[in-house]
């Protein structure tokens, strides 16, 4: 039996990290926005439809974020258009991990998870979190998004009590030990649930 864990959260709240931690204890990692990055990048299967949508974003022959990011902030119907062109080709490449990889565990970074309805994909969930505070200090310090960016994003994203309230497991992101030792446990649990199924 192969166990399928959804990993999720708000935006900056550790999801990356914790896969990191998933991987560490010998489960097989599918991140959503490295997929898209890949996507994204020269040769990248999102790169001609994006182009056709928005000709000034591929112009160096490679999604620029900077660009596309400005563009979000200008028009509010450019996500829309964005996520439509980019979701169907994350799913796919998503299929494609499903059927190569070889562990027992097979965890799946998704920060829209719940918002695109790929919980029903998933045999549990497991939702970071951490406090408002945190996450926006942590987000901004980053200084990849400015704060009026943060926030449209955050807007778009389910709020983080309701993706907690929907999952099976939750794992706070305060310190590294902290979650690591979450990380333990809900392996832990898993491997029972798999060697009782
Ligand atoms: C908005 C973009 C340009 C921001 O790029 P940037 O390099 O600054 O951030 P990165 O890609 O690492 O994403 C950071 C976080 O933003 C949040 N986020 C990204 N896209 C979305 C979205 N469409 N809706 C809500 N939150 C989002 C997620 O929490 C994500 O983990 C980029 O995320 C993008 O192109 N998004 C559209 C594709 C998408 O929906 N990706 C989500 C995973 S499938
Ligand atoms: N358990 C933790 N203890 C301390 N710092 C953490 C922990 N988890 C994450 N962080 C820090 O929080 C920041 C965001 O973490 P990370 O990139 O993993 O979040 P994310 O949810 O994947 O972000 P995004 O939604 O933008 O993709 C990073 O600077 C990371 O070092």
């Amino acid at each position: 039996m192969v166990f399928s864990l959804g990993l999720t959260g708000s935006i900056g709240m550790g999801k990356s990290t914790t896969a990191a931690l998933f991987k560490e204890a010998g489960c097989a990692v599918w991140d959503a926005d490295a997929a898209v990055h890949a996507l994204y990048a020269k040769g990248g299967a999102a790169v001609g439809p994006i182009g056709n949508a928005f000709p000034e974003v591929t112009a160096a022959g490679f999604v620029d974020r900077d660009i596309l990011k400005e563009l979000i902030s200008l028009n509010k119907s450019v996500l829309k258009v964005l996520e439509d062109i980019v979701h169907p080709l994350v799913q796919a490449d998503r299929q494609r991990f499903r059927t190569t990889a070889e562990a027992d565990i097979l965890v799946f970074d998704i920060p829209l998870l719940f918002e695109t309805g790929s919980q029903a994909e998933m045999d549990a969930v497991a939702c970071v979190f951490v406090s408002p505070e945190t996450q926006r200090q942590r987000v901004l310090a980053r200084g990849t998004m400015t704060e009026p960016q943060f926030e449209q994003i955050l807007a778009k994203q389910m709020p983080i009590e309701e993706k907690l309230a929907r999952s099976d497991f939750r794992i706070e992101t305060d310190t590294m030990e902290h979650a690591r030792a979450q990380v333990t446990a809900v392996v832990e649990d898993i491997k029972r649930r798999m060697a009782h199924a």
